[in-house]
């Protein structure tokens, strides 16, 4: 057929007229639930779904709603009748930084709700009732933050630090941050002393590295002043910093001081060293609870475990997406055989530091773990990936000879989907945690234990 036409009387969806755009208008809303992403969600009397960011469950609030907007989305203009879970939140930054998405509700109330995302979620994609959750509280409700990413600007001479405002590109100047932990908390201060007179605009990671020390990892997009990189250069060399790292727009190579990567404490007490650039969990102490429940579901007796039981009776292990070893640590401990896959080589390289550094066995493999063929013997198999989630590891799972699964998850969308894979391949969901990694903020963190049922396979 030629192009540009069509079957006659078959409509063209160019022909359907486009819907006038609406102007945002007020409306009284009451708010039935909270959404994955943290908005509170009204129903307008034709149905029309509206997510209203910054309210809570149970509320009746007036808000400014957009219609032109798939879905609609609504701006806060008052609360009429607040939720007994609202609370002051603790930041005088929180409405414009958005990072705290959650600093309005109580702790009781973010853990609930976090609780009822991920079973909402799954329920749906299983199509079955999942275990009664069980929430481990955060270990710090602020403070906790080892590492974060700050944006920074500098324009006519004066750099300002902060976050990206929900959205949008423009900097939020955030002179301080509650959720970041004191060690590191000292860098709102010190970046733009040491990038003064720097223009353009950069990403900035914050850690400690060694001996408690900051490491910064810097992307930058403009111009460093020369006094900025001497200032960088000095602060490495009096051991104020214990390392950096600037990888300018369009260079190759970035400049490295010093020992840029940051040291986290690892799950068994020990440093955990983490690639410079490469993934680490925001909270050392966040992180340990994770590691420690990972660990404990991937064993073979979970609800009954004995004391003095052999730990290498957890059989041979394979961990997909393994970053630095952060799970790695105690999961090696415990397996008759243990194989880590990661395709991030500065990460799989840490891996097999923090491994070797405890004498425990190992193979850490460079590898795409969605493609990656499951040895026969595996037993159990532990997997933490990004957001996107692992669909093809889950189909590899899917189709092995694996007797259980501890999927650990930052997305519950991803997690619940894949989990609905294994489910319909013949596991049994046999538990279901959140672990409150990020407090203050929509985000959650979950871990799933699956058990293969007698018979499928
Ligand atoms: C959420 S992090 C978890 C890392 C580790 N479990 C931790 O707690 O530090 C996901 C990791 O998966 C890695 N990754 C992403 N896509 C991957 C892929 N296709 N194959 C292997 N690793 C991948 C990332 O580099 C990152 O280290």
């Amino acid at each position: 057929m030629p192009q540009g036409t069509r079957p006659a009387g078959k409509p063209d969806r160019r022909d359907k007229p486009s819907r006038p755009k609406q102007a945002p208008r007020p409306e009284i809303l009451h708010i039935e639930n909270l959404a994955a992403g943290g908005a509170g969600v009204a129903r307008l009397a034709d149905r029309t779904a509206v997510f209203v960011p910054g309210t809570a469950p149970g509320e009746r609030v007036e808000a400014e709603v957009d219609r032109n907007t798939r879905p609609a989305r609504g701006r806060l203009l008052r609360v009429i009748e607040a939720s007994p879970d609202r609370v002051e939140p603790a930041c005088l930054y929180a409405d414009a930084c958005g990072g705290c998405d959650f600093m309005h509700l109580s702790q009781h109330a973010q853990e609930t709700a976090h609780a009822e995302i991920v079973r909402s979620a799954v329920a749906h994609a299983t199509g079955e009732t999942p275990p009664a959750i069980q929430v481990h509280s955060a270990p710090e409700p602020l403070g906790y933050r080892t590492r974060a990413r700050l944006y920074v600007r500098g324009e006519r001479g004066r750099v300002r630090i902060g976050y990206r405002a929900p959205g949008s590109h423009a900097l939020v100047a955030t002179p301080a941050c509650i959720v970041l932990a004191p060690s590191i908390a000292g860098a709102l201060d010190e970046i733009p002393t040491v990038l003064a007179g720097s223009s353009g605009e950069g990403d900035v990671q914050i850690a400690r590295g060694a001996g408690g020390r900051l490491v910064v990892d810097a992307t930058w997009r403009g111009e460093i002043a020369p006094a900025a990189w001497a200032a960088l250069d000095r602060r490495v060399a009096e051991g104020a910093w214990a390392g950096a790292r600037v990888r300018m727009e369009g260079a190759k190579t970035p400049a490295v001081f010093g020992d840029p990567r940051p040291v986290l404490e690892g799950a068994d007490g020990a440093p955990l060293v983490v690639a410079a650039g490469s993934f680490a969990q925001s909270s050392d102490r966040g992180a340990t609870l994770l590691a420690r429940r990972a660990a404990e579901l991937a064993r073979a007796e979970v609800d009954a475990p004995r004391e003095g039981a052999d730990e290498k009776a957890n059989g041979h292990v394979l961990e997909l997406f393994a970053g630095s070893g952060t799970l790695s640590i105690l999961l090696a401990r415990g397996a008759a055989s243990f194989v880590a896959v990661e395709s991030d080589e500065g990460a799989a390289r840490s891996a097999r530091e923090n491994l070797a550094a405890r004498d425990l066995p190992g193979k850490v493999v460079v590898a795409d773990a969605d493609a990656y063929p499951i040895p026969p013997r595996v037993e159990v198999v532990v997997l933490d990936p990004p957001r996107a989630g692992a669909e093809g590891a889950t189909a590899a799972i899917a189709a092995s000879r694996v007797h259980r699964v501890v999927y650990v998850a930052c997305d519950p969308a991803t997690l619940a989907r894949d989990l609905g894979v294994l489910v319909r391949a013949g596991f049994e969901l046999t538990h279901l945690e959140t672990v409150e990694l990020f407090p203050q903020t929509s985000h959650v963190e979950t871990v799933a234990r699956l058990v293969r049922r007698r018979g499928a396979r």
